[in-house]
This record gives C-alpha cells, structure tokens and sequence, in this order.
C-alpha cells in the first residue's frame, strides 16, 4: 500500500530555473524509496517540497491517501508528525546550546499530545532519553553532553534519534552520510536499515551515491535536471534497458 503519491509536482524558483520537473512516484509502507542524482539535480528541493518547507508551482503530494500540498499549518500539523527529515550535516540540525538529551525530548514535547508511542515509553523524561539513545546504539552517558562534545557519526546517530522520537511513518534521509568517513557511513546505514524494520517505517532515501541507494533500497528513482528519467526495482539495476544516464551511474558504481 502507498503511503505517499506524488503526481507531475514542479517546482520553479523566482530566477526562473525549473529545480522539480513534473514528478510522480510513490513510496509503498515499510519500504525504502531510494532516490539518486548529482549534485543540482533538485534532491534537495523535492525533499523540502515534500515536508511542505517549500511552496509548490503545481502537482500533488498525498500521504496515506489525503492530498497535503495546499493544507494550512494548522492542518498539517498531524502531517508533520507523521514525516521527519535527517539532513546531510547533523550539526546544522542539533540545537549547540542544547545537552543531547534536551533535544531529544523536543518533538516529544511538541507532539505531546497526538502522540500514541507504540514502541517507546514514556514513564521519566530518562527512561524514554535512554531507549532513544539506546534504539541508535548511542550510550546512554552522551546524554548530558553538547553537540560539539561527539563525534559526526554519534551526532548523527543522535539526529536519527530525533527523528524517530515521535514515531513517525516516513523520515526523508536527505544524504544521511555524506559528511561522515567511510566506516561511520556503512554503521549508519546499517543502523537506519534496521530502525526501518523494528520501527516499521518508510524512507525516502536521497543519495547522489547509487551503491548506497542500491544496497539500502527496494526502489529507486533517478534524477537528472530536475526530472526524473528511471524508476525501477533494486533487481532490476543491471538491466539492459536502463535509462542510459543510469548505465553511466552505473559505471561509476
Ligand atoms: N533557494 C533557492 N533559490 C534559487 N535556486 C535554488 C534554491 N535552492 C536550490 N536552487 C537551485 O535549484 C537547483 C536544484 O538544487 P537542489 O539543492 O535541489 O539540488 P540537489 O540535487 O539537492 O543538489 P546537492 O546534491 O548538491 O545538494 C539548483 O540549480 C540550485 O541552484
């Protein structure tokens, strides 16, 4: 079943360039979309469109079947708990004056009351702090440390945390591992596979890495230009009839 369709969405910026060019996809429940282009192609717009930080020129975006690309804020708020973004650099989206454990507990606390946890628990402010560090393999002592005080890969493990608190459906991994080493990449992917599983949620997966996309996900996209020019199953990679700029990706796999 799909939990997210996206039908022809463009989106243009005011100097005219045209970022997102007609797109449709959909995300199936429980799988990993993955979603490969270099560096311009418009990932990044797609994604900010998606969680509604962008306006959209036209086309639609529905989540568990309710169009949501022209919802107010007041109405979309169910909608943002239910998706969540882990950006390339996780210092950028931790708080530097904030201990790890203070922003950990901030989605809790502004969803607080449309939240029905099924994995975690909430019984201290510790205890739930604790599962979240420990779902991401983080010991629970980093708790009352600042950003500056870990390292990129436990930031970023602390940001995935973040992202999961409040159980959303879909996280929108936007170049997770980019600014990590090559060892701390292939922890956190395996790391996000397996939140993926035990969590029961869905990711869109965005990479300009097709060897990352392909080794995390059951679909991919590719994007050149703005537009999306292949869609096909992870089986399907080598297939003579992939689109000729997925080939060259290929071969630079
Ligand atoms: N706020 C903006 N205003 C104007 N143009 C923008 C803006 N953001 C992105 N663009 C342009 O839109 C196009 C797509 O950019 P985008 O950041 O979405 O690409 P990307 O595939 O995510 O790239 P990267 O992998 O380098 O992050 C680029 O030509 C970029 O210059």
């Amino acid at each position: 079943m799909s939990l997210l369709v996206v039908d022809r969405l463009t989106k243009s910026y005011r100097e005219g360039k045209t970022a997102v060019n007609g797109l449709s996809f959909h995300l199936n429940k429980g799988e990993c979309l993955g979603l490969v282009g270099e560096s311009g192609c418009g990932k990044s717009t797609l994604a900010r469109c998606l969680l509604r930080i962008e306006t959209i020129d036209s086309g639609t975006i529905a989540l568990n079947g309710q169009p949501i690309e022209h919802l107010n804020e007041r109405k979309l708020r169910p909608y943002r708990k239910q998706m969540q973004i882990v950006f390339q650099n996780p210092s950028a989206a931790l708080n530097p004056k904030l201990r790890i454990k203070d922003s950990l507990i901030d989605p809790y606390e502004q969803f607080n009351h449309q939240l029905r946890l099924k994995h975690f628990t909430f019984t201290s402010k510790a205890a739930y702090i604790k599962q979240l560090l420990e779902a991401v393999e983080l010991p629970a002592s980093l708790a009352d440390r600042y950003p500056h005080e870990l390292s990129g890969g436990q930031r970023q493990r602390a940001t995935i945390a973040r992202a999961i608190s409040i159980e959303p459906e879909m996280i929108v991994l936007d170049e997770p591992t980019a600014s990590l080493d090559v060892i701390s990449q292939g922890a956190v992917l395996n790391l996000l596979t397996s939140l993926r599983t035990h969590l029961n949620l869905s990711y869109l997966f965005i990479s300009h890495d097709l060897a990352a996309v392909h080794q995390m996900s059951q679909c991919i996209l590719v994007m050149k230009e703005g537009k999306l020019v292949d869609q096909f199953n992870r089986d399907h990679i080598f297939k003579e009839d992939r689109h000729p700029y997925t080939k060259e990706l290929i071969s630079i796999f």
